[in-house]
């Protein structure tokens, strides 16, 4: 029966069935089912820690769970980070599944990145041990199960070596098609990379697993050292560069900065910021030490902006191959598919993925700091 709405509403004297107020609040839901359902696989890691903060933060996200693996910090330190950090601001509504000790190939002898983030992967901050556990699931079976819950729907967002996605893919190996996409932070396009010339540490880390996953077949979209070197956090107050380094910096070697990030992180009171604040510093010295900047690279908050706002950056599309021996091993190879080579090689016929090429380095900045520089 015909409902009247009053004047003010815009429906002047029109009568308006139930079906379409029914309409309306099923339009309401599905904006609610919008949300983008996220997994972040982390290896918690300053950055990682701004990354998961970014995607609580963000409407436009529903974070179904962390799982864990090893890079930055072994993983049961990257477990403990992630329930560390979930309490930290009040969400241990959100599920840790732990991932991989080791590689795909079972290797424990792991390169574990403690000079980047400190022995505790939190910049060496003492915190107390976090009062929750992780799930009664691995890593694999957590994404398998969240795939199959929302066939199609799921991004897993991968921080750290791929692992944990190698194993899902080995648990279910109709995983590729049921995921919805991946995005990766991994490999350096045309650019060295940061462990050593050739590769990049999420890669470098299991370059086994990223061969799997990169040619699984399923939606990927990886984010390289290429796009996140362009995505910085400018650092404040001095800085202490001495003139024989003065030929290598890319920045200009004015003492002090007033209106960097850091600053205005610093200045502001969220919780977020507060608490990232407390454990950048080391991440800020690492970088000024490795590469003579005033400010740190944004790697994994910029692969959960992607999730977040996917027009921040334009992608190619071609295959991806992983080296995985010799001096090279962690090197990404991307071939465009734009030349029909005369012999069949480890690229033909295999599945494409798409690698991001340019980012709104800016406007990925300035929608970090929006989403840390306020509270909920
Ligand atoms: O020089 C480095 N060596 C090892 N890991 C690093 C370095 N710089 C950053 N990361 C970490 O590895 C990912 C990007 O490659 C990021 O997650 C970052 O935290």
């Amino acid at each position: 029966d015909p409902i009247q709405y009053p004047d003010s509403w815009g429906y002047p004297g029109v009568p308006v069935s139930r079906v379409v107020v029914a309409l309306w609040l099923g339009s309401m839901a599905a904006a609610e089912g919008e949300r983008k359902k996220v997994i972040i696989d982390t290896d918690p890691g300053i950055d990682d820690a701004m990354a998961i903060f970014v995607a609580l933060r963000s409407p436009e996200l529903q974070l179904l769970g962390l799982t864990t693996t090893f890079g930055n910090v072994h993983t049961a330190l990257a477990t403990r980070n992630a329930l560390h950090l979930l309490e930290a601001v009040g969400r241990t509504d959100i599920p840790v599944a732990e991932g991989s000790h080791v590689t795909i190939k079972k290797a424990a002898k792991l390169r574990i990145a403690s000079f980047v983030h400190g022995a505790d992967g939190l910049g060496n901050q003492d915190f107390p041990p976090p009062a929750a556990k992780p799930v009664d699931q691995s890593a694999a079976a957590f994404m398998v199960e969240q795939a199959n819950l929302y066939p199609g729907q799921v991004t897993v967002v991968a921080l750290g070596p791929l692992t944990n996605l190698a194993l899902a893919i080995e648990l279910d190996p109709s995983f590729p098609k049921k995921i919805g996409q991946i995005i990766i932070l991994g490999g350096a396009y045309s650019i060295n990379g940061n462990v050593n010339p050739a590769a990049e540490a999420n890669i470098f880390g299991d370059p086994d697993a990223a061969d799997m996953v990169f040619t699984c077949g399923a939606d990927i979209l990886a984010v390289g050292l290429n796009v996140t070197h362009q995505v910085v956090l400018t650092g404040s107050a001095f800085c202490n560069v001495t003139i024989s380094e003065a030929p290598f910096l890319h920045f200009d070697t004015s003492p002090f900065v007033t209106d960097a990030d850091r600053e205005k992180l610093e200045q502001c009171d969220s919780k977020y910021a507060r608490y990232l604040c407390k454990i950048m510093g080391i991440y800020f010295d690492y970088h000024k030490d490795a590469y003579f900047i005033k400010g740190v690279y944004l790697h994994d908050p910029t692969t959960v902006i992607a999730a977040v706002n996917p027009s921040l950056l334009t992608c190619t599309e071609g295959v991806v191959r992983v080296q995985t021996v010799g001096i090279t091993k962690g090197l990404t190879i991307f071939d465009n598919t734009k030349k029909r080579y005369g012999e069949i090689t480890a690229w033909s016929g295999m599945p494409t993925v798409k690698v991001a090429v340019t980012v709104d380095a800016p406007a990925v900045v300035d929608l970090m700091m929006q989403r840390l520089m306020t509270d909920d």
